[in-house]
């Protein structure tokens, strides 16, 4: 394989944030001094790992075109889709013609503005030379129980589960076509099921636990108090 094989960005950033519960869709909630995607792209361009960053992004959205990092020049704007995964793919089409087959392409949630520098080089050097990819992920420091209703009926061996984060890396050719095989398929929440549906076998690459994504009202403050520890 070849190790200096371009890599491209992915950012899903067209859903609508019910679970947050705000006025207006998570990604544009501000965070210190900027938006939650201002802070996300930033450490995507800031990082220098990529040729361009294809973020998806929803029609109906009136906030996008007034950021000044919309008109960033390696930032190309894809139409968002009904669910994470089709918006996935809008913004893999956008990079047609530009990636070639075999590239990497890194795709990373909006809403997951801690993401470090270092954890996108971590995981673009441990993967580089992998066949299929992979992903950045956490292992389980909780004793984990199987639950029905709210009664326990078995303890899970934690060694074999691990919280899957993103960025998530695999080959552009790979990821387009697994995504366009398992479209519409409602089990596909990362990148990862859809290439593990095909019959592949993705990496993981540990990650740090303060690249949370923003989901809940808390989280903001959580996001907020790793940012100011990170010196990164
Ligand atoms: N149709 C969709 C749905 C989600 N996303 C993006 O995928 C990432 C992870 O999804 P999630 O945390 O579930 O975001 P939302 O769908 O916005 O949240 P919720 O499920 O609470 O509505 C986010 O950056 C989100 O903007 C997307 O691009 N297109
Ligand atoms: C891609 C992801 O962030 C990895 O943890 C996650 O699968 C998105 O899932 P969600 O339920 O749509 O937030």
């Amino acid at each position: 394989m070849n190790s200096t094989q371009a890599c491209w960005a992915v950012v899903p950033a067209a859903g609508v944030g019910k679970r947050m519960q705000a006025d207006r869709p998570k990604q544009y909630l501000v965070l210190a001094d900027k938006t939650v995607i201002e802070h996300t792209l930033n450490r995507l361009i800031q990082s220098a790992a990529f040729q361009a960053i294809a973020v998806a992004i929803s029609s109906e959205d009136p906030y996008w075109p007034e950021l000044a990092i919309a008109s960033h020049p390696q930032v190309i704007t894809a139409p968002g889709g009904k669910e994470r995964a089709d918006s996935v793919l809008s913004a893999l089409k956008a990079l047609q013609g530009k990636a070639d087959e075999q590239d990497w392409v890194l795709v990373h949630d909006a809403a997951r503005p801690c993401l470090t520098s270092a954890d996108i080089h971590l995981l673009i050097n441990s993967l580089t030379n992998d066949a299929v990819g992979g992903i950045l992920a956490l292992s389980s420091h909780d004793t984990l129980k199987h639950v029905e209703g709210n009664t326990i009926s078995a303890s899970v061996d934690r060694k074999h589960i691990w919280r899957a984060l993103t960025p998530q890396m695999f080959r552009y050719g790979m990821l387009r076509d697994a995504l366009q095989q398992t479209e519409g398929n409602p089990a596909i929440t990362d990148e990862a099921s859809a290439l593990e549906l095909l019959g592949y076998q993705p990496k993981i690459v540990e990650g740090r636990p303060d690249n949370l994504k923003i989901t809940r009202p808390e989280d903001l403050a959580l996001a907020q108090f790793y940012m100011e520890q990170q010196d990164d």
